[in-house]
């Protein structure tokens, strides 16, 4: 039987795709096409089939500018036609499944599943619980389904993971009868990639991951923090929506509610305004006026005062949820940097982890770094708590999550 998935993640304006050979766990083409609806689009493919996983970001290959991308339809068409012309064409491939990402699934689902029209709908509901993401998946999916009609097309959510939240974690203590009504509670995300760091960690410490407590920071465009014990979350710091937590590109993470009414109220802002403000316009691009941190560092090096701020800002929350899953495990025996910043942001990582040594916590500056793409320890030997980068692999994690669904 076949073992190869094409994955799809599909962003507002991106969609990453990978093709996997699961059993080998090599890539057999991969990339991503940016700037969908612009005039701009582009395609950065990999389909020589470099072989093993080398993390995300790492396209070694081609770039294909001002590409025919209008929508997220027009863009799956250029990345089939991509594949197509590739060293492994998919009418030559038999897949066992697509793969997709979904960011939101609620409390209906707690695992991957095979996508129906019932299923698809589902996703459409939730999306006003995570407007940047289930919108774009829900296209790609919708695309795909028409696109490759007899191959499996299976959804894996970012929330299914942190289904073993315990209840003190994802209660929110609001009113309880209108948190039921509304299903208002803590969901948790980026659970594919946090799920899959937490065993490659457990991988490099020469540990079984059910005898580790493990922190894993994923610091992308989104970020967040989950506490693992024994490979299950037990506290994370995105909630209802992904916006609660860390400090990301352009959303606040953490902030007081009453800002809302407080900003209602005086600034006369409506609820669209609001959204779009926490959401879109605030975190460093709205302290620093970049997105990418390192647009920040590269402004905070040249003596500007708002990115260097923002930085401190960013690693200043990082370091707060550091010290509450510390306490929340009692005892941790990793804290896992991943994503884009978290594998290649060295600055981050020791200021966000800077004074710590008396929580047993330390940065050692030469292996801190390294600046290579595998998985390595940058805590001296015999730190009581290792730190780790780890590069994640969402798409990988989301093609055998698939193929076992569509083998099941
Ligand atoms: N060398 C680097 N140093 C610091 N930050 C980086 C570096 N490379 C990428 N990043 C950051 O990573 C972010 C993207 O992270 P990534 O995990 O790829 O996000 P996503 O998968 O959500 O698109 C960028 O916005 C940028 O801020
Ligand atoms: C859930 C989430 O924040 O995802 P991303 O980091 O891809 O934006
Ligand atoms: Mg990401």
């Amino acid at each position: 039987m076949t073992t190869t998935v094409l994955v799809l993640n599909c962003g507002s304006s991106s969609i990453k795709y990978q093709l996997v050979d699961v059993a080998n766990g090599k890539s057999l083409a991969k990339g991503v096409l940016e700037r969908i609806g612009e005039p701009s689009a582009r395609l950065r493919r990999d389909d020589a089939g470099t072989g093993d996983q080398d993390g995300p970001g790492s396209t070694d290959g081609t770039v294909q500018d001002d590409v025919a991308a209008a929508d997220h339809e027009a863009a799956l068409d250029v990345i089939l036609r991509a594949l197509e012309s590739g060293e492994h064409p998919l009418s030559e491939v038999e897949l066992a499944a697509v793969g997709h990402r979904v960011v939101h699934g609620g409390d209906r689902f707690a695992e991957p599943v095979l996508i129906d029209d019932d299923v698809e709908h589902s996703i459409d509901v939730l999306s006003s619980l995570a407007p940047l993401h289930n919108p774009p998946n829900l296209a790609g999916v919708r695309v795909a389904r028409r696109a490759l009609p007899h191959v499996p097309h299976v959804a894996v959510f970012d929330t299914a993971f942190h289904q073993t939240l315990p209840p003190s974690a994802y209660t929110y203590a609001l009113e309880s009868r209108t948190a039921a009504e509304h299903g208002v509670r803590r969901y948790g995300f980026h659970g594919t990639s946090v799920s899959y760091v937490s065993r490659a960690a457990a991988r490099l410490m020469e540990r079984s991951v059910e005898d580790l407590n493990l922190i894993v920071l994923h610091l992308g465009n989104g970020a967040s923090a989950t506490a693992v014990r024994g490979g299950r979350s037990v506290d994370t710091s995105m909630g209802l929506t992904p916006l609660e937590g860390l400090v990301m590109g352009t959303r606040t993470g953490d902030i007081d509610a009453g800002v809302l009414s407080h900003l209602r109220r005086e600034a006369g802002l409506g609820i669209d305004e609001l959204d779009d403000l926490l959401n879109r316009q605030s975190g460093l691009l709205g302290l620093a006026g970049a997105n990418d941190m390192r647009e920040v560092h590269r402004r905070a090096r040249a003596g500007d005062e708002d990115a260097r701020l923002a930085r401190e800002v960013y690693c200043h929350r990082v370091r707060h949820y550091v010290g509450a899953y510390l306490a929340v495990l009692g005892q941790a025996h990793a804290v896992v940097f991943t994503a884009g910043v978290g594998e290649n942001d060295a600055w981050v990582r020791s200021h966000s982890l800077s004074g710590l040594r008396r929580l047993g916590i330390e940065v050692d500056h030469v292996r801190n770094s390294f600046a290579g793409s595998r998985s390595h320890i940058i805590s001296p030997d015999g730190a009581e708590v290792a730190v780790l980068v780890v590069p994640t692999d969402e798409e990988f994690e989301i093609a055998r999550q698939a193929l076992d669904v569509a083998a099941a």
